[in-house]
């Protein structure tokens, strides 16, 4: 009988020691110890402070301070011999914590089991703003200076598309008093970086919008967009599909005579040798990838950008009308 009571006892001390304190600290010595130190107190706290110290401890310093009760009073009983309370809470307290940890596995499963049910959510794509039964949209693409502005002032006159040039657009915002995008465009511009598409986006779907309703006209030449991959997707989905797009193929040595001769009398920050640099290199490394793009779907139109411009043009209305007949 002795045996098992002591080794209910060890047992118990085990678990006390191991879940609350270092094993070297047994309940007897911690009470000595907790004695001698305020026993020896320098501060002389009198111990009817002790005692209201102890007394209304705050909710933390509660949970700590009620073992070192415990343990108190199991010494102090019978000198040494620590028998502790029979109606210990040492293993009530486990309870609380079984209870909280199947209430949370049965919740979690609940959960689990109620979204399997679910049905699935169907986050269907955004219709574009314009459908292109009713739109033709042709993107006109190609380097800086490979001429597309220029071929774009024909197409106008002769088929009455409406022109918008995504530079022109971005350098109108630039310039527009209050603009919180002046700075970025400005900086983009000047670097021959591309403008983060929301911005041109939604400079491009707002000016169709303004043409739409005010001149009815729903054919557009899209000139210099889009030169970066997410822009082409982004127009597509909520803009417009486009038709077609019109590539004008130019090596970099004309094109950069071109800009230097534009430079002269276009006032634009970016025509000048250091701008140019920098824009042929984003037009190789991210704009011909969206040719490329439309190239695999079979939708460019490519036009050779070097002779005249009169001779470029009869070129172009000759692959045009190949492609949409005699009245695009
Ligand atoms: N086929 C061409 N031959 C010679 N110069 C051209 C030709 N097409 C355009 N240009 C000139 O080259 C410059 C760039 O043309 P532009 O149409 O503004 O190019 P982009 O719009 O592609 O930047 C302009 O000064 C323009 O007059
Ligand atoms: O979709 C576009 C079109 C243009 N640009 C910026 O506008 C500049 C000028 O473009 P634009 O088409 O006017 O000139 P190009 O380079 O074709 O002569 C580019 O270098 C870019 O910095 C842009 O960020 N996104």
């Amino acid at each position: 009988m002795a045996a098992t009571a002591s080794g209910r006892q060890a047992w118990r001390q085990l678990v006390r020691t191991s879940c609350r304190g270092p094993a070297t600290t047994t309940p007897s010595t911690y009470s000595r110890l907790a004695f001698r130190r305020l026993a020896s107190s320098t501060t002389q706290a009198s111990p009817r402070r002790a005692a209201t110290q102890s007394s209304s401890p705050s909710p933390s310093s509660f949970l700590r301070q009620q073992p070192l009760a415990q343990r108190s009073s199991y010494s102090s009983g019978s000198q040494g011999k620590s028998t502790p309370p029979r109606n210990s809470n040492n293993q009530v307290k486990f309870w609380p914590f079984l209870i909280i940890i199947a209430c949370g596995s049965g919740g979690y499963m609940l959960l689990v089991n109620r979204r399997i049910e679910m049905p699935p959510t169907t986050t269907k794509p955004p219709s574009p703003a314009f459908s292109p039964t009713d739109v033709t949209v042709l993107f006109v693409l190609g380097g800086p200076g490979a001429g597309k502005g220029t071929q774009c002032a024909r197409l106008v006159r002769d088929y009455h598309f409406t022109h918008l040039s995504a530079g022109d657009l971005l350098r109108a915002e630039q310039d527009r008093p209050g603009s919180q995008y002046g700075q970025l465009i400005r900086d983009c511009i000047k670097d021959g970086a591309i403008v983060p598409m929301e911005v041109t986006v939604a400079l491009l779907e707002n000016a169709m919008r303004e043409t739409i309703t005010t001149s009815k006209n729903k054919k557009f030449l899209i000139d210099g967009f889009p030169r970066k991959m997410d822009q082409a997707l982004k127009f597509e989905e909520v803009v417009c599909p486009a038709k077609l797009v019109l590539f004008y193929d130019c090596p970099e040595a004309e094109m950069e005579k071109r800009l230097l001769e534009r430079g002269k009398t276009s006032g634009r920050a970016d025509d000048n040798a250091d701008s140019i640099r920098k824009r042929f290199r984003t037009f190789v490394e991210t704009s011909m990838p969206v040719v490329d793009h439309y190239e695999s779907e079979d939708r460019v139109v490519k036009v050779d950008a070097t002779s005249t411009p009169d001779g470029v043009y009869a070129d172009t209305q000759t692959k045009l009308k190949k492609v949409l007949g005699d009245k695009f």
